[in-house]
């Protein structure tokens, strides 16, 4: 097996530096700055092994199998400009999010721009330091074709990094990319002072909403309940080490929020905004971040546009 990962941002890293335990790896990132120095500023206290080769040479990336770390809305792009090199690899997306120019996940970017490609998606509950620093970790693998996700799962788990296998790559990566809206949710509850309860609560119907995009998406409910949906949902709203959920958090406390870090749900709660009407489903939690992030919505008509809907089943 050979592995490469592009993007060499927190997760791409961390990934990179899990994998070259088991044997050789290549991390390309567009600024290296830093690569001398043998530790990324995005993933601080970390040393890169050295069986991890960092380049910013794309020329480089030979692997068969190639891992795409970089954000869900500069992924197409970035697919589109590089498919000469990349079309007939094995392309594993570790991006949590819906593109807004196509309202499309990760896997048909990747099957857009590489039709040759075997497309596979990485996901589930994990901080990229967590995963660089050897703490025990378990993802899901997703990729339609059976067998290549079969040989996936074995290449790709490590000895700390324990890979579940599926072939419901709508379902799996659509979980990875609305908890992320989900978490924004439950952040802006606590930021405001709501409780653990109102948290609790916008986890759970926040979970009913994304199985609901998801399944009108042709995923498999079963596959929510699983590591890439419901695992990493409890994990982001739970965590402070999650950007969506202190960006959230800020949002509830009305206080500024770092420029530049990477939010996925602030775009994929307008991605997932844009597609509940063409589905004909409902998602007040995923249109009320939406609105938020964008600034159509103020934090204190949050609450009451949420609690004065009308009452219904559970
Ligand atoms: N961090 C985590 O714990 C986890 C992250 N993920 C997912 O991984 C994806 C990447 O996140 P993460 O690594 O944390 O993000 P970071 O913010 O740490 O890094 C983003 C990386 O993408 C690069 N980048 C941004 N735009 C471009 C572009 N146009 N072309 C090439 N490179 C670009 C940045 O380069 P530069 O430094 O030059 O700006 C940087 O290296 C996201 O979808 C996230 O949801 C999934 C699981 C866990
Ligand atoms: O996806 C993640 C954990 O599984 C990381 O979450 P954040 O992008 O919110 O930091």
């Amino acid at each position: 097996m050979s592995v490469a990962v592009i993007g060499a941002g927190a997760f791409g890293t961390a990934l990179a530096v899990t994998l070259a335990s088991k044997a050789p790896v290549t991390l390309w990132g567009r600024e290296i700055d830093w690569a001398g120095t043998r530790e990324n500023p995005r993933l601080p206290g970390v040393a890169l092994p050295p069986a991890l080769h960092v380049t910013d040479d794309l020329d480089q990336i030979r692997a068969e199998t190639v891992l795409l770390a970089l954000p869900a809305q500069v992924l197409g792009s970035f697919l589109t400009r590089n498919a000469g090199l990349l079309n007939g690899r094995n392309l594993v997306s570790c991006a949590k999010g819906i593109d807004l120019t196509t309202l499309t996940g990760p896997s048909a970017l990747i099957a857009s721009a590489c039709p040759d490609s075997k497309v596979a998606v990485l996901t589930g509950p994990s901080f990229a330091a967590d995963i660089a620093r050897g703490l025990p970790t378990a993802l899901t693998l997703a990729c339609a074709d059976g067998r290549a996700g079969h040989q996936l799962q074995h290449d790709l788990s490590t000895p700390t990094l324990r890979l579940y296998r599926t072939t419901d790559v709508t379902g799996a990566e659509l979980g990875g990319a609305l908890k992320n809206v989900i978490a924004i949710a439950a952040g802006a509850a606590i930021g405001a002072g709501y409780g653990d309860s109102a948290r609790a609560s916008v986890i759970t119907r926040g979970f009913a909403e994304m199985t609901r995009l998801a399944t009108a998406l042709g995923a498999r409910p079963e596959t929510l309940t699983g590591l890439s949906g419901l695992g990493d949902l409890v994990l982001t709203c739970t965590s402070e080490q999650s950007r969506n959920f202190r960006y959230g958090l800020a949002l509830g406390a009305g206080r500024d929020f770092a420029a530049g870090t990477t939010v996925e749900g602030a775009a994929t709660a307008r991605a997932a905004a844009a597609l509940a009407p063409r589905l004909g489903v409902d998602l007040p939690v995923s249109q009320l971040v939406a609105g938020l992030a964008e600034g159509r919505v103020a934090m204190e008509h949050a609450l009451d546009i949420l609690l004065n809907r009308p009452l219904k089943e559970e």
